[in-house]
């Protein structure tokens, strides 16, 4: 997923003071239509009241002063920064009041607006009108108090990733005849990859099996010809198997592959010498703590870089300190860190298929398509970068889960912009479903104009090859027809009686994209579980 350039904002905003566009570096011309934070700058005891800075409401003002580092610029970085800031790694989970209740002090806040439930904990000390004025809203629904201070703040937008869910309205009745099972929760067993192999007289084949549409991601890193250290990815576990190999093996492995339905994972890596081994050699393996993990960085080279269309490029990353090679999951993305001022800022990309960009085989690459956003750090950034630059990279992250997936056959993908790639990673893996074969597969791609469109005769290729597929373009700048996300677009797509009504749906674009594709969804009676967002 590349940096978000927001659409103007839904129409639930009552009214506001003039729109200020957030400044350059804060994370791709996201649009934030509220004052900006130099102004917020007044009494900090709550009791000021000047005309000069005075409310759309008539209201006395009561800004605090933002501690150092809370200003609404570091909100959008830390927006776009890839933090869980919902809590529910990108799922949108229903909340009843009872749950909603729950979430009321300062470290776990949740609060509901105009239906919708936000996780503000993290906004906390970003709130300009103080901790003490947000904590008053709290573990409850606070649209009524919200309106009557500052109507015109366009939450769904500063929210966007704090959003858990809707806020269900009534609680379910418990049932007679069932037992009360509330406080039980029932986890799955946890998955262990289980590690096989077998051989040839050129070839070792390591192979790793974790569960049916598990989804695992792959870490392999050569230590030395005879070491190998093999990192499985599944269920947000990583496993690591270290291995002792009987003897030298060549670099990168011949085949590296995740089979997205079997979750099979199979690494086939060519003797030096061709001879049969008595055995693989030996392994340790053990469970990685995922914290740690996900502090890693790895150090890549640019290897290619090209321009794809008019605001977008083709970037292609290697690893450099050790032989890396990673696969990740599907729908997952890495996080790209560049420096800046001083710091270092990352945006979250998806990788795309090597068949999508013009570049030589080269299985140890991460290829990725970007899109440039003149007041994107990140994208600019890279986009000026040379082959042979430095940059540095997040193992994979993200919470897809193909599994999900599998009782459905008639889905639905929208996309917007840039949010066409992880919609891309998935488009493969359902369509080679076996089990509970797919009927249809449409994707809805939003785009400004035909120019923005990327990889339309890709897209039309895979619907050649394959009709349960199909993708229809709308552009929101067309000069016949502007066509935006809408209920009327979506409608049809959910009638009760059609056939391929679609079952379940994958989001990916700009916030406010999302928002009002769930917000439609919602309305078309699409229930939570059968919605995923992907969220960088
Ligand atoms: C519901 C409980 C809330 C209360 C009681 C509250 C209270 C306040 C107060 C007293 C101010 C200063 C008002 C003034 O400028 O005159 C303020 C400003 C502000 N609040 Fe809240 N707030 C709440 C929720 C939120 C939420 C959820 C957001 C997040 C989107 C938010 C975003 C803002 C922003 C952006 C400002 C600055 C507005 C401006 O400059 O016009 N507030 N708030």
């Amino acid at each position: 997923m590349s940096e978000p350039s927001l659409k103007p904002p839904t129409s639930d905003q009552l009214m506001r003071p003039p729109q200020l566009v957030a400044p350059a570096g804060s994370g791709g011309g996201l649009q934030l239509p509220v004052t900006a934070p130099q102004k917020l700058n007044s009494s900090s005891n709550g009791t000021s009241s000047s005309s000069a800075s005075g409310s759309a409401t008539g209201n006395p003002r009561n800004k605090c002063a933002l501690k150092p580092g809370y200003s609404l610029m570091s909100w959008v970085r830390l927006c776009n920064s890839g933090a869980d800031l919902s809590g529910t790694r990108g799922r949108v989970v229903p909340v009843s009041r009872t749950e909603l209740a729950l979430h009321n002090k300062v470290d776990d806040a949740w609060m509901a607006i105009r239906g919708r439930v936000f996780n503000v904990t993290r906004y906390m000390d970003f709130h300009p009108g103080g901790v003490d004025e947000l904590m008053r809203g709290v573990g409850r629904d606070a649209t009524k108090l919200f309106d009557e201070v500052h109507a015109w703040v366009n939450y769904p937008q500063l929210l966007g990733k704090c959003y858990v869910g809707p806020l269900k309205e009534s609680e379910p009745k418990p049932s007679k005849e069932s037992p009360q099972i509330t406080n039980v929760i029932l986890k799955p067993p946890e998955l262990v990859p289980r590690f096989d192999w077998i051989q040839q007289r050129s070839e070792l084949t390591l192979i790793f099996y974790t569960r049916s549409s598990a989804n695992p991601g792959l870490l392999i890193r050569r230590k030395d010809p005879q070491q190998l250290g093999v990192r499985v990815l599944v269920q947000h576990n990583w496993h690591s198997f270290d291995f002792q190999l009987t003897d030298k093996v060549q670099w990168p492995p011949k085949v590296a592959k995740i089979g997205a339905e079997t979750g099979k994972i199979e690494v086939i890596l060519e003797k030096e010498e061709a001879a049969p081994w008595p055995t693989y050699g030996s392994h340790v393996s053990y469970k990685l703590d995922s914290a740690s993990m996900q502090e890693e960085t790895f150090d890549c080279e640019v290897t290619h870089r090209k321009d794809f269309n008019h605001d977008s490029f083709e970037l292609s990353l290697q690893c450099v300190a050790n032989e890396v090679l990673m696969l990740l999951p599907v729908g997952y993305h890495v996080d790209i860190k560049v420096p800046l001022d001083g710091d270092v800022i990352q945006r979250s990309y998806t990788p795309v298929d090597q068949s999508y960009v013009h570049i030589d085989k080269n299985s140890e690459c991460l290829n990725f398509l970007i899109k440039r956003y003149s007041n994107g750090p990140v994208s600019s950034h890279l986009h000026d970068l040379k082959v042979g630059s430095r940059i540095q990279l997040s193992p994979p992250r993200g919470s897809f889960q193909l599994s999900e997936l599998t009782a459905h056959r008639n889905i639905l993908l929208l996309a917007a912009g840039s949010g066409i790639t992880p919609i891309l990673s998935i488009i493969q893996p359902i369509l080679k479903r076996n089990t509970n074969r797919i009927e249809s597969l449409q994707l809805l791609y939003f785009n400004k104009t035909s120019e923005d469109i990327w990889l339309k005769e890709k897209l039309e290729e895979i619907h050649s090859m394959d009709e349960r597929f199909s993708c229809t373009n709308l552009l929101s700048q067309a000069e016949d027809n502007p066509q935006r996300i809408s209920l009327e677009i979506l409608t049809p797509l959910f009638q009760k009686k059609q056939p391929e009504r679609c079952t379940y749906v994958a989001i990916c674009g700009p916030s406010g994209f999302n928002t009002a594709a769930v917000d439609i969804l919602t309305q078309l009676d699409v229930k939570p579980n059968q919605i995923y967002v992907f969220r960088g």
